[in-house]
């Protein structure tokens, strides 16, 4: 079976008679069951993928990035499949230990941890935390010995690579807010400082380059120019440093003809031959896992032509379930999903409800001539960083994401309701 999805749809999607179905259920059940617009999310592929890297990686550590899509049911899919995870905030901590993840599997991100996250990481008894500051070396020093432990850590390094990405999300190069950078001897100064302290543990170095990267240059680049510091540092202080953590970032297919990344087989092996065998290597993928398992499901509300303009489609939800267009111009597909269509097809472009003109889903997209209300629109490669983006702009309620699988739906992060919203006004 191929792992590499070329076309953006998980491995169960199937038409039946014009409708999608997924997990062995149609969309038109689906939707009558949870409403629109909804996550589904293909529960075998999530477990497919998961195996994929762990099985890349079977010598070393895979951590599921949560920031792409956290959940208590996901925290025991990855128990399931044994792997570890990465988590950035104390929410995304507060989601992993209420999943019942096993704390010694959890990593510790973030740019700007709070004295309270960390004291709670420390007292939880995180595997490792990955310091991304002098501030926090020094915070994190003091409140390990406060609790009387020694805390193992990571450093994270910026190595000057700049990955072929979107701005916004390339995070390896020197002028970044993440971590210290490599160029400017940070990394080295925080390798020291980290030696100095007696409540902490260097249990390896960190970079992550950015996200939805299609080629495997920057990983090489960056995996060569980390082992290379982290030799040094070894020959420097005379220590042994077990592991590099080259993070996550490999990209998805959104729509048939995008670029289509290297398997994870190819990337491990890229970084592989890059670092010493005798070097642990870990690795934090996010979108590669969840990005491919879910398809967002809309009802189509309105169709409006403007003659010799455009014609907008508009669906049930937007900008608010999926902010990845409007922020990255990240380009998606969707198609007709709830029935078979033998009308001529024209462009159209898939709007929100929201009220904002930049509220666009998919622009120029070719659909059936008729479709029309009451329709369901199915966009593939939705599982990572959309439900966990989404926002209440607009007071729209958040989807649910419901799993399937052989022919079972089931709830695993429920609708919010207004009643949701209203409870925080005082
Ligand atoms: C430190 C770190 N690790 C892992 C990830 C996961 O990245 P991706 O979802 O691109 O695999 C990210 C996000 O880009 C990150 O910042
Ligand atoms: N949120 C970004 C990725 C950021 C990755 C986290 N460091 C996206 O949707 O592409």
């Amino acid at each position: 079976m191929s792992l590499v999805i070329e076309n953006g749809w998980p491995r169960t999607a199937e038409w039946t008679g014009g409708e999608l179905r997924l997990g062995g259920i149609g969309v038109r059940d689906l939707a009558a069951e949870f409403g629109t617009p909804a996550y589904v999310i293909d529960e075998e592929e999530f477990l497919a993928r998961c195996a994929l890297w762990r099985d890349a990686l079977p010598d070393g550590e895979v951590h599921y990035g949560g920031k792409a899509f956290l959940c208590p049911q996901v925290v025991r899919w990855l128990d399931t499949a044994g792997l570890c995870l990465d988590v950035c905030t104390g929410g995304e901590l507060a989601v992993a230990m209420a999943g019942g993840m096993d704390p010694a599997r959890v990593v510790f991100h973030g740019n700007n941890k709070s004295v309270a996250e960390l004291r709670r990481a420390v007292a939880w008894g995180v595997g490792c935390v990955v310091v991304d500051s002098f501030t926090e070396i020094e915070r994190l020093a003091a409140l390990a010995a406060e609790a009387g432990t020694r805390q193992r850590v990571m450093i994270r390094v910026t190595p000057g690579v700049t990955a072929h990405t979107h701005e916004f999300i390339a995070t390896g190069g020197d002028d970044s807010k993440f971590g210290f950078s490599l160029n400017a001897g940070l990394a080295a100064e925080a390798v020291r400082r980290v030696l100095a302290e007696d409540s902490l543990e260097l249990a390896g170095l960190h970079s992550h380059i950015g996200s939805q990267i299609t080629d495997l240059g920057g990983f090489t680049l960056a995996a060569g120019r980390m082992a290379a510091f982290l030799t040094a540092c070894e020959d420097e202080h005379g220590v042994t440093i077990p592991k590099l953590d080259l993070g996550g970032g490999l990209g998805i297919v959104h729509r048939p003809g995008d670029p289509v990344p290297p398997s994870p087989a190819e990337v491990v092996a890229a970084l592989r031959a890059a670092v010493p065998s005798r070097v642990r290597l870990a690795v934090e993928p996010g979108r590669s896992i969840a990005g491919p398992t879910a398809v967002a499901l809309y009802e189509v509300g309105t169709v409006k032509d403007i003659p010799g303009v455009r014609t907008y489609v508009s669906v049930d939800g937007g900008m608010s379930d999926n902010p990845r267009p409007a922020m990255y111009g990240a380009a998606y597909t969707a198609v007709l999903a709830s029935r078979a269509s033998d009308a001529p097809e024209r462009p159209v472009t898939v709007v929100g409800r929201h009220c904002e003109s930049g509220d666009v889903l998919v622009r120029d997209l070719p659909l059936p001539a008729d479709v029309r209300p009451g329709d369901l629109l199915a966009i593939p490669a939705s599982g990572a960083y959309q439900r966990s983006m989404a926002s209440n702009y607009n007071h729209v309620t958040r989807p649910p994401v419901v799993a399937v699988r052989d022919g079972a739906a089931r709830v695993i992060v429920r609708r919010e309701t207004e009643e949701d919203l209203l409870r925080l006004y005082v």
